[in-house]
């Protein structure tokens, strides 16, 4: 088993290249298996749940030709599987997009039930209710998702909730259905427009992805397209906390400011400054932090997927501070391992308040999940002496090469595997 070994205190300072955004890759991904003809897609990260995404679309008889560590073309008119098996896909969410994808081409479709991060109950109803919606009959079975249609007819739905994965799969199986359909109450995450922009670069007519009302107009076929994915917003406000906890000084580079404005929002207000350019943003932490309160809301506003992230720097800054989280039920399931760094963080339902420390020491943790992972690095970067985090597979789902771009800007970070490095990475340190 891998782990991180962080000597803390060093103040991160330079520059980090973020990479395409996992979340919208892995939805355009299944988009690419809805056209016969080869769809390459550029800017894709290189990260643990893209490969098992590709596996499974090889799995079904998809070819994928990898050009280079971020490039893949994919041709789906092999497909001769319209069935996902659970080995494929248990250890990510994203694989229901497969369901979308299949049921949108061919109309039918089965999928085992989604894995992913255990941040909650996380249900899948508003996915199914809109596939009913466009005509096909659900079944869950022996674990499997079965779709099928005679056909798909476009119609109005209704989301009770926002939901991301639901916006986006709704949308991939509208795509080729017959006629009009109106998705109200839509996700507006910047990954629901991307998957949008993709599709309607193979053909597909989709308009208001962005706002709360997705209007799609289906078509009989899609074609190929070359499509590059945005960057990934979520790795660069990780950084940018990170920067923040080691009172650094770090410009993240290839990013969208649009798309990281709640989260600069927050940094301004602990009292971090910060500079817009024009596809990155600085920031620098030179004066002390203090508290403010944070609720995780669907975009724009704060990103669940940024949660920890943040309670991790409000942990070490002055004050009492809360964080709402709105969105999953168990997300705060870093917090025992935060406390074990010297944390003073109490969860009430929802709700952890925050009494920030002056500095964490460093310990040995567990990463929970992919983001509470990240931010037990972040803690770890900013502790008194040296922090173990095990499990570090849950961070490797979403973050390439975390611990060489934190080793850039000036981090002690080693992935190890045995007692002997982290001996020696220790030694080094010391
Ligand atoms: C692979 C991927 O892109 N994962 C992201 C996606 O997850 P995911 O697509 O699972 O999250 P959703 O946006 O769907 O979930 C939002 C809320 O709606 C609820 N819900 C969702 C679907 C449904 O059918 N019924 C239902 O009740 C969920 O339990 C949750 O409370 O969006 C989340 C919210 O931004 C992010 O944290 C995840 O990183
Ligand atoms: C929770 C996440 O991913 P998933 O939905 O795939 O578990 C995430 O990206 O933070």
């Amino acid at each position: 088993m891998e782990q991180y070994i962080i000597k803390g205190g060093n103040p991160l300072v330079g520059e980090v290249e973020i990479g395409g955004a996992k979340n919208a890759a892995l939805a355009i991904l299944a988009t690419a298996i809805m056209t016969d003809e080869t769809v390459t897609i550029e800017n894709l990260p290189n990260v643990r749940d893209i490969n098992v995404m590709l596996n499974a679309i090889e799995g079904i008889g998809g070819k994928v030709e990898r050009i280079d560590a971020h490039t893949v073309k994919i041709n789906g008119s092999m497909i001769s599987d319209l069935s996902v098996d659970y080995e494929y896909i248990k250890k990510i969410r994203a694989s229901y997009y497969l369901l979308g994808a299949l049921l949108g081409k061919y109309k039918r479709a089965e999928v085992a039930l989604p894995g992913g991060c255990d941040i909650g109950s996380r249900p899948i109803d508003l996915h199914l209710k809109g596939f009913r919606a466009l005509g096909a009959n659900v079944d869950i079975q022996h674990g499997l998702i079965a779709a099928a249609a005679e056909e798909l007819k476009g119609t109005h739905i209704y989301l009770d909730k926002v939901s991301v994965g639901a916006t986006i799969n709704i949308m991939m199986a509208a795509a080729m259905a017959e006629g009009k359909t109106t998705i109200e109450n839509a996700a507006k995450e910047p990954h629901v427009v991307d998957v949008a922009n993709c599709l309607n670069s193979m053909g597909a007519n989709i308009r208001g992805a962005g706002t709360d009302v997705i209007r799609i107009s289906g078509v009989e076929k899609l074609h190929k397209t070359e499509y590059s994915i945005i960057p990934d917003q979520i790795e660069a406000g990780t950084f940018m906390f990170a920067a923040a906890a080691t009172r650094g000084d770090v410009t993240v580079k290839n990013v969208i400011p649009k798309h990281l404005e709640a989260t600069t929002a927050k940094l301004l207000e602990i009292g971090c400054e910060i500079e817009e350019l024009d596809d990155a943003v600085r920031v620098v932490a030179s004066k002390p932090l203090t508290h403010t309160q944070v609720t995780t809301l669907p975009y724009p506003g704060f990103p669940t997927d940024m949660q920890p992230q943040m309670s991790a720097v409000l942990a070490i800054s002055q004050g009492t501070s809360t964080v709402t989280e709105s969105i999953f039920e168990n997300r705060f399931k870093y917090v025992d391992e935060l406390t074990r760094m010297g944390a003073s963080i109490k969860v009430e339902s929802n709700i952890a308040i925050i009494t920030g420390i002056e500095k964490y020491t460093g310990a040995r943790v567990s990463a929970p999940d992919l983001r509470a992972g990240a931010a037990l690095v972040i803690a770890g970067l900013a502790a008194e002496g040296i922090t173990v985090v095990d499990d570090i597979y849950y961070i490797e789902r979403g973050y390439e090469d975390f611990e060489k771009k934190l080793a850039q800007l000036g981090a002690q970070i080693e992935k190890v595997s045995t007692d002997k490095e982290i001996q020696k990475f220790t030694l080094k340190v010391s």
